[in-house]
Formats: structure tokens, C-alpha cells, sequence
């Protein structure tokens, strides 16, 4: 079941189809220890490139899952898929809309068990996503433990998904999330760029997430698994 496998992802790598990524690179990254693979993105996002991308993902042992974005662009037989709910939105398309078309045309079909919901508190104003789905973004620590806690207690969703995409975040709003919250899988994307910015953050969330560091700097985003990893040891302590 997936909600059970996510539980154990401490560093994750999000590869985006419209973006491309030489076959070394990918090599690394995809042998580089991290515990799964996300595919996915706001934008470009389309049957082909994911088809494209899901293919030479396959060939690895790794941990794979789409996280559906667009239902045109869902690739069928994967171990898992993602569907994000945005909860700070200000357009109940990102929240329940998009979700209710799809469920409407695929609902019979989809893999429920293999199947999660991620909710997302999206931080960055000024990211894709957060000018796509009009997020509200200047939030207190408060508010945000609100989310995280509604989440948990009141939608029973499996994670909670802290997102600064393309900004690195504040780690005193993690930490002040997980004290707000006991089992929801709490996750942390955004502006990573070195490894103890993502140790940092894996001191609070559950899980990582390292997107567009592997595009920027491979070698730098391979640091991030090891020093995740480091973290964990001094975590079992
Ligand atoms: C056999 C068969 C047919 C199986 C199908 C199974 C299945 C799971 C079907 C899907 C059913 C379904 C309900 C789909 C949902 C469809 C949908 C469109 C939902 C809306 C999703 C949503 C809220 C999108 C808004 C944007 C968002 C939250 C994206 C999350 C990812 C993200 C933040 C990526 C980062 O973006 P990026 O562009 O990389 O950012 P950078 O600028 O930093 O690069
Ligand atoms: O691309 P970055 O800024 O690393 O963010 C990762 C992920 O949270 C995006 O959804
Ligand atoms: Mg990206």
C-alpha cells in the first residue's frame, strides 16, 4: 500500500517531464540511494514528456510514483500516484475541482490503494505553483499549524506537504509544524541547494524533497541524499 511506503521516504528527488535531464544524470540520481522519485510539475506537463520520462525512470529499482498534476498526462501500472490538494488556495479547482473531474471520468479505475492524497500548504507566493492556484501565502506559524492540524484531525489526509517551491524555506515554520501535528507524514520541498540545507530540514519533516537542484548541479543534489542520511544516524542517536 502506498501510504504505508511513503511513511519510509527520508529523501526524495521530484523530476519534472518538461525538463530534460541527460542519461548520466539521471543514472545518478536514480542510483543514488534516495528512497524514491516523485515525477511530476506545475507546468508543460504532458502525456508524452511524462510517458518519456516514467520509461527511463522504469529501468532503475527505485521507488517511483507520478504525482498527477494533469489527468491527461497519467500514466497507467505505476506502483503509486500523488494528487495534490492545495489548502491555502483561493480557487476550489485546486482543492476539490480538478480532482472532481478526474475522479468523475477515471474514478473507476484509479488504484485507490496505491493512490494518496498530498496536502499542500503552498508558502511561495511568487512560485508556479503558488501563482497558479492563487495561494495564499503570508501565513503565520499559527495558521499553518491550523492547516497541518485540520489536515490531520478533521480530512484524515496521509501528509501534509510543506511547500516553498523554489525558495528555501523557514525551518522555525517546520519545526512549528511538527510540533502541531503527531501522524500525518510531514513533508518539506523548496530551494534546496546544499546538503545541510536539507539536513536542516530533515531534522522537522519526515520526508525531503529536492527538485530543481538536480538540473542546477547534480553533483551538489547527490550531497543531499548523504547528508540526509547523516541526519537519520544522529536521529537514532
Ligand atoms: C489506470 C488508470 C487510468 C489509472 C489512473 C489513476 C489516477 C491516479 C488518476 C488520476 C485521478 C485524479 C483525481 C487526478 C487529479 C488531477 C488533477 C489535475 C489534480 C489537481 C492537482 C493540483 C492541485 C495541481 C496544482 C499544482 C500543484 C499543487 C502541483 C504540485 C506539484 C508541484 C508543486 C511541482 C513543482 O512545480 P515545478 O513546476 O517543478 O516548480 P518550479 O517552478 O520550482 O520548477
Ligand atoms: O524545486 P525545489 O525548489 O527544490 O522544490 C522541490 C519541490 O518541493 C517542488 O514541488
Ligand atoms: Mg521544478
Amino acid at each position: 500500500m502506498l501510504r504505508e511506503r511513503m511513511k519510509r521516504w527520508r529523501h526524495v528527488f521530484k523530476l519534472d517531464p518538461n525538463r530534460s535531464l541527460s542519461d548520466l544524470a539521471l543514472e545518478k540520481i536514480l542510483t543514488s540511494g534516495t528512497d524514491a522519485v516523485i515525477i511530476g510539475g506545475t507546468d508543460g506537463i504532458t502525456y508524452r514528456n511524462t510517458r518519456e520520462l516514467i520509461d527511463r525512470v522504469l529501468d532503475y529499482a527505485v521507488d517511483c510514483v507520478q504525482e498527477v498534476t494533469n489527468q491527461e498526462a497519467v500514466i497507467p501500472g505505476l506502483d503509486g500516484y500523488l494528487l495534490p490538494v492545495v489548502l491555502n488556495t483561493r480557487d476550489i479547482q485546486w482543492m476539490i475541482g480538478a480532482q472532481h473531474q478526474a475522479a468523475k471520468k477515471f474514478g473507476d479505475w484509479i488504484p485507490w490503494e496505491d493512490t494518496a492524497a498530498l496536502g499542500y500548504v503552498v508558502l511561495n507566493a511568487r512560485s508556479r505553483v503558488g501563482r497558479l492556484t492563487d495561494s495564499q501565502a503570508d501565513l503565520t506559524t499559527r495558521d499553518v499549524a491550523a492547516y497541518a492540524q485540520l489536515a490531520e484531525h478533521l480530512y484524515g489526509l496521509p501528509a501534509l506537504y510543506l511547500e516553498y517551491s523554489g525558495t528555501f524555506g523557514d525551518p522555525k515554520m517546520v519545526e512549528a509544524v511538527r510540533e502541531s501535528v503527531s501522524d500525518i507524514q510531514l513533508i518539506y520541498g523548496g530551494g534546496i541547494s546544499r546538503g545541510d540545507e536539507a539536513k536542516e530540514m530533515a531534522r522537522w519533516a519526515d520526508t525531503t524533497v529536492v527538485g530543481n537542484l538536480v538540473y542546477r548541479n547534480v553533483d551538489a543534489a547527490l550531497g543531499t541524499v548523504s547528508a540526509i542520511k547523516e541526519e537519520i544516524e544522529e536521529q537514532v542517536r
